[in-house]
């Protein structure tokens, strides 16, 4: 694999994955204990995480998924003939598409790893050495990182030129994968290409900086009230001053992907080519465009008020970047090769070097003679003729004459590697190739003259390379935040408040909004710690799955810093959001990692299980669920599950409504859905069989359906006959049992439930009736 650094790397596309991840797991006692580093080949930010994580690992393949790798390197012995770990197979399972790289064992070393982190650390980064510097896992991984970065790169990074961070997760909400797929968040699950997620409502940023920042910041929402009330500030400012909006927007997306240039200027190629020396002279042009770019900002920023954009603006007045710059003279080139090539000559502003001085004056001597020579051929043949420039063939010559009318039908003999396309015959001759050579051999001089003021100029830059950290960050940032404004431009969002409530007025589904042709019907959404459980339930397809998704998406829009899609909407800060569709083994991922500041979101939990133990796999997760202060919003299609908010006060029940209309057509009975939420629950009984009688399903299906459904009522009614307590404590008892059985059969991680069943039954034990089968079984 390469990196090449050209001049067009600079502003490539930037949504192809660039992150490289090295992950390392402590052994014997230390196992679970993970150590990781990563970088971004777009973008000289090495970040730092350990951790430790349970059997699941949901933590590292959450990160990893976040940080989207294009490699993952492991120790060779993760995976020893026959020997491999969990880890190692977890992720190699999670990451199909990703280039895997096993290295020696040995370059997981965190005494090297703290030797590099205090060799190109930027000295403004280095509160990180404090932070990392017992975190021998993550120390051993950057080793392993950077080595091999440098390897393939066939660069070594400049001495303190790279941030490092330190990522803990404290400082941003937990959304694990399953969640943020399950909510769309990045990635549409129907179609990868048609940007109906929340990152394509929001993505209305100019630059590929701050399409990044707007991406990872919706995977990993802030927890911080201030910070995001700092932003939001930002947000009101935007919509209310539309001439701050406007000019902020024309100067950023003039804006060249920052975060990239840095990571090709940082970087310092193990030999000299020309080719590098081509690419830093390019990269060094496009820095000038960059910084060119400071002065507009910083007017655009000047009668901002909010103190985040006023911080922006202070930091911008930091001009210590802008020393040796004036050294380069041309502006950012214009299209084409040739002033590309020319812009390169002239990069350096003359009397600085006379030598360099000399040596483009005999280039532009050359360059001359070769027109002057084309002017003569033109003359001498009596044809009209063009001089040409290709980066392949260099300066050649071009005519479209018709070649019919030519002595002998054909161009001149003199002319050599003739070609034809449409009319025009492109062509060279001896001498122009001579004077090419010459050209090439006083442009080699040229540039190198030039890249060694530009090495010297870049080791000037470096002293200062946290200015352009900063100028990266500003970029992105308000990129992102303008991006935030353009969406409310776009609907009715409003800015939300941080309470200890979750209260939605009228909110809807962003997504939603954006494909359907009508806008969605709002709903009200309400929580508080006293009202911290809801249990929605409503026919199938009347709104279910679509409103709770609704309510997950609108706290991360809020805790991102975005304004929200209703009428007036406060949030508490969740510091974790799950959310689960259907498949019964993920509770029990919630039930380890959920606490009481979670934001959980269930729907149709036990959808694939039989209805008895549907029922009774819903409940023990409402049991353990409700004894948390987290808000959890349930939906469900087991209507007994709805008879708990006799038992528990936390308990609110809320219901879709339908109506049923009567076809013009003949007698049959339609559902029409109203998409709006109401109090209690659903008085819509046996909706499945509903809907199955007008499908078409044959009719003896119907009927069985219809008998198993009477069975089950049956037994359920007959346990209603027992006194609520005594009811819920033998339900939860035989859901115990029910869910070991599940576990058993299913791919249920077995260890995590069995602590927690075992907790269960501890419980219960002792008010509980012996049951009939052996719980020693388990
Ligand atoms: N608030 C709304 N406004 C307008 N249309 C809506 C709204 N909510 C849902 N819909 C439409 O109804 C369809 C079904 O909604 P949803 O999948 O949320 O129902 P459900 O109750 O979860 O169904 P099921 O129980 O079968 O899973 C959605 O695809 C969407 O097009």
């Amino acid at each position: 694999m390469g990196y090449s650094v050209t001049s067009s790397s600079a502003v490539s596309a930037h949504t192809a994955a660039s992150v490289i991840v090295a992950v390392v797991e402590g052994r014997g006692l230390a196992r679970g204990e993970v150590g990781m580093a990563s970088i971004d080949l777009k973008n000289p930010e090495v970040i730092l995480s350990q951790f430790s994580d349970n059997t699941t690992y949901a933590k590292v393949i959450t990160k990893l998924k976040i940080l989207t790798p294009l490699e993952i390197i492991m120790s060779n012995t993760a995976c020893d003939a026959g020997n491999t770990t969990k880890l190692f197979s977890l992720i190699t399972e999670h990451f199909k598409n990703v280039t895997f790289t096993t290295v020696q064992r040995k370059y997981f070393n965190e005494t090297k790893g703290l030797e590099y982190i205090e060799q190109l650390c930027a000295s403004e980064f280095s509160t990180i050495f404090m932070e990392v510097q017992s975190k021998y896992y993550c120390l051993a991984a950057a080793a392993a990182l950077l080595k091999y970065v440098e390897f393939i790169q066939n660069s070594v990074y400049a001495p303190k030129s790279l941030k490092v961070r330190f990522q803990g997760s404290e400082k941003t909400a937990m959304i694990d994968s399953s969640s943020a797929q399950n909510l769309e968040l990045v990635i549409n699950n129907r179609d990868s290409r048609n940007g109906h997620t929340l990152f394509g409502v929001l993505n209305y940023t100019k630059t590929p900086g701050g399409s990044r920042r707007l991406r990872s910041s919706i995977l990993e929402p802030l927890v911080d009230a201030e910070t995001i009330n700092t932003r939001l500030d930002c947000v009101q400012e935007l919509l209310q001053d539309e001439e701050l909006f406007f000019g902020l927007q024309a100067v950023i997306s003039k804006f060249l992907d920052t975060e990239q240039l840095l990571s090709v200027l940082v970087q310092i190629p193990k030999q000299d080519t020309v080719k590098t020396a081509e690419s830093k002279i390019t990269n060094l042009i496009y820095l000038k465009h960059t910084l060119e770019l400071v002065e507009p900002l910083k007017a655009a920023l000047r009668s901002c008020t909010t103190p985040l954009l006023k911080a922006y603006y202070n930091s911008l007045e930091d001009t210590r970047y802008l020393s040796g710059l004036e050294t380069l003279m041309l502006r950012r080139c214009t299209k084409g090769c040739l002033s590309m090539r020319t812009q390169k000559c002239y990069a350096v502003k003359p009397n600085i070097n006379e030598f360099l001085d000399i040596a483009r004056r005999t280039y532009t001597e050359i360059v001359d003679d070769i027109a002057g020579m084309i002017a003569q051929l033109a003359e001498k043949y009596n044809l009209p003729m063009k001089t040409s420039f290709s980066s392949a063939r260099g300066f050649f010559i071009q005519t479209n004459v018709d070649c019919s009318t030519l002595p002998n039908g054909q161009l001149p003999s003199e002319f050599t590697k003739i070609t034809k396309m449409k009319n025009t015959y492109s062509f060279t001759s001896a001498d122009l190739m001579k004077m090419n050579e010459r050209c090439q051999e006083s442009l080699r001089e040229i540039y190198h003259m030039t890249y060694l003021i530009v090495c010297k100029l870049l080791n000037e830059i470096y002293e200062h390379i946290h200015c352009l950290y900063k100028l990266s960050d500003i970029v992105s940032m308000l990129d992102m935040l303008l991006s935030f404004a353009h969406a409310c431009t776009l609907s009715d969002y409003v800015r939300p408040e941080f309470t200890d409530t979750l209260a939605i007025k009228q909110g809807w589904h962003p997504i939603l909004e954006k494909i359907a042709v009508e806008k969605p019907v709002p709903n009200h959404t309400y929580s508080t710690e006293g009202n911290n459980f809801v249990i929605i339930t409503g026919p199938n397809m009347s709104g279910k799955s679509t409103y709770l998704k609704q309510i997950a998406l609108c706290q991360i829009m809020a805790q991102i810093g975005s304004y929200v899609p209703a009428e007036y909407c406060s949030f508490r800060i969740a510091e974790q959001i799950f959310t689960r569709i259907g498949e019964m083994k993920e509770i029990t991922y919630i039930i380890q990692n959920a606490n009481d500041k979670s934001l959980v979101i269930i729907d149709e939990l036990g959808r694939g299980t039989s209805a008895e133990e549907g029922i009774g796999i819903c409940y023990a997760a409402c049991e353990y669920l409700l004894n948390l202060k987290a808000f959890t919003l349930f939906a469900t299609h087991f209507l007994e599950l709805c008879h708990i908010d006799a038992l528990y006060p936390n308990v609110e029940n809320y219901h879709f409504e339908v109506q049923h209309v009567r076809s013009s057509a003949g007698n049959k009975e339609k559902v029409a859905y109203t998409y709006a939420l109401s109090k209690g629950y659903t008085e819509e009984k046996n909706y499945g069989l509903k809907a199955a009688e007008v499908s078409s399903l044959p009719s003896s299906v119907i009927v069985d359906a219809k008998e198993i459904t009477n069975h089950i009522a049956n037994q359920i009614l007959h346990r209603q006959k027992s006194t609520p307590e005594m009811m819920r404590q033998r339900a939860v008892y035989h859901l115990a049992m029910r869910l070991v059985q599940t576990a058993r059969n299913s791919r249920l991680d077995p260890d995590s439930l069995r602590i927690y069943l075992k907790g269960l039954k501890k419980k219960y034990e002792a008010s509980c009736p012996a049951p009939e089968q052996n719980d020693e079984q388990q």
